[in-house]
């Protein structure tokens, strides 16, 4: 194997103990690995050459879409989406070891909006007064709760615990079961994946869809030219263009590669009716399961 392959400088959201370096850990068995602050910072490390490839959350199953991903990726940077991992994620809350409930109630819980977002019931019933703390990644509130002499918890994965020497106080405290994130993987130039030995669950493609203004069933014809040519969506989602009130642009996932017949087929339609088609990506979809090996790391 060349020796450029071997040596891929890989980005992720950290610090250490993040859901994204669970997603890092499943998908790479080597590389010189470097943890960002904030989604942007990796993504503008990729975007500035300074590291191949970027890892960053997009889409989780109970809170949606990861807006600051998104609109990172249509507005800032020009990246194509070249692999994603599912991952199923397992909230707990976290306190120092010296916590004692018995003394001192939770005064403040500290963690990603997303993650947060994901107990909201759970903290409602259980700590109904407990400030609520944002943090840029669930490492970094486990970080905060590590250095605090304060009663306070983090809530984040069991490697954020481990690492960072806190208690898990109670596990699994997203309120539905059912709880996965889909990481994209990014790269300025396209360079071989030196990826796990994962057998893709399928190939997708993202493209981003511009609609002309006030055109009347537009999203209908839009929609119309995936749909009679057989092209299964597995996500549509419109987010604002940021440049006025009622601007919007669809992202759509396509559950199929890209390939030279269907899509430009489709881009010519679109252009007939005055939108615009944007590849953001086609790429192997893989997921993390807990039969997989060496990814016991989600557990
Ligand atoms: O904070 C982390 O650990 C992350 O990797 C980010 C993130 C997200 O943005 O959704 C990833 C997975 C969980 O859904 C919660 C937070």
């Amino acid at each position: 194997m060349p020796e450029s392959e071997n040596n891929q400088k890989i980005g992720y959201l950290g610090p250490r103990g993040t859901f994204t370096k669970m997603a890092v850990d499943a998908l790479f068995e080597e590389g010189e690995f470097t943890s960002y602050e904030t989604i942007p910072a990796c993504l503008d490390a990729v975007e500035a050459g300074e590291i191949d490839t970027g890892v960053v959350p997009i889409e989780n199953a109970i809170e949606g879409s990861v807006h600051l991903t998104i609109d990172y990726l249509t507005h800032h940077v020009d990246l194509p989406i070249v692999a994603e991992m599912t991952v199923p994620i397992k909230q707990h809350l976290l306190v120092r070891g010296d916590y004692d409930p018995e003394k001192d109630g939770i005064t403040e819980v500290y963690s990603h909006s997303h993650a947060i977002a994901q107990c909201h019931q759970y903290l409602h019933k259980n700590y109904p007064e407990a400030e609520l703390c944002y943090t840029s990644s669930t490492g970094r509130a486990a970080e905060i709760v590590a250095e605090s002499d304060k009663p306070i918890a983090a809530i984040g994965n069991h490697l954020a615990a481990e690492q960072n020497g806190l208690t898990i106080l109670q596990h699994d405290i997203h309120d539905y079961a059912n709880n996965h994130t889909r990481f994209i993987v990014v790269q300025k130039q396209p360079k071989t994946l030196n990826i796990r030995d994962h057998i893709p669950t399928k190939q997708k493609t993202m493209v981003m869809v511009t609609l002309p203004k006030d055109y009347a069933g537009a999203l209908h014809q839009v929609l119309a030219a995936f749909a009679w040519r057989k092209m299964n969506l597995s996500k549509i989602e419109s987010r604002p263009m940021k440049t006025g009130l009622g601007n919007y642009f669809f992202l759509i996932d396509i559950d199929q590669p890209y390939d030279q017949v269907l899509f430009p087929g489709v881009e010519a339609e679109l252009e007939a009716l005055g939108c615009s088609l944007k590849l953001l990506g086609t790429y192997p979809s893989f997921e993390l399961n807990v039969s997989t090996p060496n990814l016991q790391a989600a557990e």
